[in-house]
């Protein structure tokens, strides 16, 4: 199966709280909550592609510098190997605002193993909580 690349955003506010959105109607898996974030374009870069959907997704600016690498996970789905990078990052410009009509909310890291989240993103959590 090919190997898809997406890198995605563990947003850090000041309470220690991180952004979920959930995944909208009429994509796989919809409902469930993810960290922002989406697949490479070709030649793009992990962190190129993770500043450009931070801004199309939630209108944030942030730059290669602010992204500090916090985790991986793996996860074979139907008819793709998934490998999601995650990125913590606690400086940005801008407030996020849900730009492609998905809902969104901030949640302590403990919450985060109570949300229904794509099988692909557990291994990430005790990643995230060992960070913090
Ligand atoms: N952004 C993000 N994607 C995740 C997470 N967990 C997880 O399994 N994924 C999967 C879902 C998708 O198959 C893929 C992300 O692709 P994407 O967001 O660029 O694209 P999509 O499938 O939502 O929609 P499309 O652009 O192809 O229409 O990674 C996560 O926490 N964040």
């Amino acid at each position: 199966m090919p190997l898809l690349t997406v890198a995605c955003a563990v947003l850090l506010n000041a309470d220690g709280h991180v952004l979920v959105t959930d995944r909208p109607a009429g994509k796989d898996m919809a409902g469930l909550w993810e960290f922002p974030g989406g697949k490479l374009e070709p030649l793009e870069s992990p962190e190129a592609a993770l500043v450009r959907e931070l801004q199309e997704e939630l209108g944030i600016e942030t730059s290669p510098a602010c992204l500090s690498p916090c985790g991986f996970a793996s996860w074979s789905y139907e008819k793709v190997n998934l490998l999601l990078l995650a990125f913590a990052i606690r400086r940005w410009r801008g407030t996020p605002v849900p730009r492609e009509g998905q809902r969104m909310q901030w949640v302590p890291v403990n919450g985060l193993f109570r949300l229904d989240m794509p099988p692909a993103d557990r291994p990430l959590l005790g990643q995230i909580a060992a960070i913090l």
